[in-house]
């Protein structure tokens, strides 16, 4: 069980506000200024990743003070404790196993006493040989044919960790085309199944639940477009597989139970793509490479359990979101990949970030009176420059941002990598160094400007700089390093949930919406006027039926 601590409540918390207290107006360039070995002292390389933190506002002091935030929340015990498989999933009663999942080393893992390595190597053998079988033509659809095209169906974990992956692994893809469907917007399975040929295309329904609305409804149409080319049920086994926990319902779907790959209820949705969710990942990049991805992960979780905290990637990285969070009172934090690859990195942990910290209810089920998850966005390297860059330099709020880039391009065009390093490096440079009024001057008189000119554009051009950022530079974007990098990711969440006290890995706040959808929906199936709600839901409801 993990402990109810409140942090505020902690000496050490006392400490970091008096030395926030002391921090404020201390700008980053005098602590450059002051200390050679800066950049040295504040990076940590683990692997083929290189973490640059050092353009943070911190001190040796500061991190010293947020280890010790760490020790007396006791972090220690609650890394111990999920790696134990103890059901620190209170309010579901679930243990929180991921890290089963990408257990290279094989060791056993018990869950209630048992251990629960030869289901998951079973799992993964099946997976392995299915993989094989479709990539290497062997499975055959309804008219003999091979398969050519994967379509995952499912909706948040059952979609965007695989989808993730599959589009920051392409560089590794075979022959096998893999498409996504999540919105229960028509238009999204509609589009996807204009693309694909039935007797050559493969449905993977992954949904942990099975009972999800939106991955239900997609399912049921792909099977009725099926069914309208093959014209006979018994052709579905060839042409459908389930990814989930619930036997009984893949069955009543009509999905035989030999082509269903399992999972756990102690697999978090969103912490799934390591579970056969990922078998859409495996059919694109294939088996060794997905088992990769497990290794990288692995070689984290190793990391993360064992390694000090001071040179603790995920706790470190934690503990400076906290410092923003709680103390600077940023509301936000940016994931920003210079590698187009990694295009959906931002939109995955969103769903990783918020729906596991996004709590207001601390462990004891009192409302907590400090912050605790941060709004998470981001979009890929320049083009996010050209858009929303501009707010995060001069903008009113402090936004801290992960810059991530691979030292090697997987495309080596002419000069396009240094171009986009050039830019990483010198974003992170500018958000620090800013521009100082006397440089804008020097500047605006070398263009030639009058005095009355520089007096009255000065202001505009400063840039106070000051502005937090994390470098997270890789090798290049293998399996191995986005696992690692994956796996980073979910630790910090996860230590920032211990030490804001509350339980990082239920979902509580995504029922209510889903509740009253179930309310509504027999309700546009009819004519009548509808009264049952507050006023404004109402007349959005009638409005709807009179323009349909
Ligand atoms: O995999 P499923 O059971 O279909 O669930 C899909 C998703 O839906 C839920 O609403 C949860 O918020 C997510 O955590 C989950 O990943």
């Amino acid at each position: 069980m993990l402990k109810k601590i409140n942090p505020t409540e902690t000496k050490a918390w006392a400490k970091l506000q008096a030395h926030f207290a002391q921090m404020e107006g201390v700008h980053m360039n005098d602590l450059f200024a002051k200390d050679a070995d800066r950049a040295n002292k504040f990076a940590i390389e683990f692997n083929d990743l290189y973490v640059d933190y050092s353009k943070n506002l911190i001190t040796e002091e500061t991190k010293q003070l947020l280890l010790e935030l760490a020790e007396e929340v006791e972090l220690k015990d609650a890394i111990k404790n999920m790696f134990s498989g103890a059901p620190i999933n209170e309010t579901e009663g679930r243990a929180v196993y991921h890290v089963a999942l990408r257990n290279r080393s094989n060791t056993p893992m018990e869950v209630d006493g048992k251990d629960v390595m030869p289901d998951i190597n079973e799992v993964l053998g099946n997976m392995k040989a299915f993989t094989e079988k479709v990539i290497g033509g062997e499975w055959k659809g309804y008219t003999g044919k091979a398969i050519t095209d994967v379509v995952n169906i499912g909706i948040g974990g059952s979609d965007l960790g695989p989808l993730m992956v599959t589009e920051g692994l392409k560089a590794y893809r075979n022959h096998i085309n893999v498409h996504y469907v999540s919105n229960v917007d028509g238009t999204h399975i509609a589009e996807t199944l204009k693309n694909i040929d039935a007797e050559t295309t493969l449905f993977i329904i992954a949904s942990k639940t099975f009972t999800t609305q939106e991955t239900m409804t997609n399912a049921n149409s792909a099977k009725s477009w099926f069914l309208e080319h093959a014209k006979d049920e018994a052709q579905v086994a060839k042409h459908f597989v389930a990814l989930s926990t619930n036997t009984e319902k893949v069955t009543e779907f009509g999905i035989d139970s030999n082509n269903m790959f399992q999972f756990w209820d102690w697999v978090g949705g969103r912490y799934s793509l390591w579970s056969a969710i990922g078998l859409s990942i495996a059919c694109h990049i294939g088996f060794d490479n997905f088992e990769k991805l497990l290794e990288g992960a692995h070689a984290m979780d190793n990391h993360f359990r064992d390694a000090d905290f001071g040179d603790n990637l995920p706790v470190v990285l934690a503990l400076l979101g906290v410092w923003y969070n709680n103390f600077y009172e940023a509301d936000s934090h940016a994931l920003l990949p210079y590698d187009q690859y990694l295009h959906r990195f931002a939109a995955y942990f969103q769903q990783g970030d918020m729906e596991s910290n996004g709590k207001y209810v601390d462990r004891s089920g009192k409302p907590v009176d400090y912050q605790t998850g941060p709004i998470i966005w981001g979009e890929p390297g320049t083009n996010g420059q050209h858009a929303f860059y501009q707010l995060i330099h001069q903008g009113t709020k402090m936004i801290p941002a992960d810059f991530i880039a691979p030292a090697q391009s997987h495309n080596p065009l002419s000069d396009h990598h240094p171009k986009l390093l050039s830019n990483f490096f010198a974003q992170t440079e500018a958000l620090m160094t800013g521009k100082s009024e006397d440089v804008v001057v020097e500047e605006l008189k070398a263009a030639g400007k009058s005095a009355e000119e520089i007096e009255q554009l000065k202001t505009f051009k400063v840039f106070e700089g000051n502005r937090p950022t994390n470098s997270i530079l890789v090798k290049k974007v293998t399996p191995f390093t986005l696992g690692a990098m994956i796996a980073m990711y979910e630790h910090k969440i996860f230590a920032q949930g211990v030490i804001w006290n509350i339980f990082s890995f239920d979902q509580w706040g995504v029922e209510l919406g889903k509740q009253l959808a179930n309310k509504i929906l027999p309700e546009l199936q009819n004519e009548e006027n509808i009264t049952s709600h507050d006023s404004s839901t109402n007349a959005l409801i009638n409005k709807y039926k009179s323009m349909r």
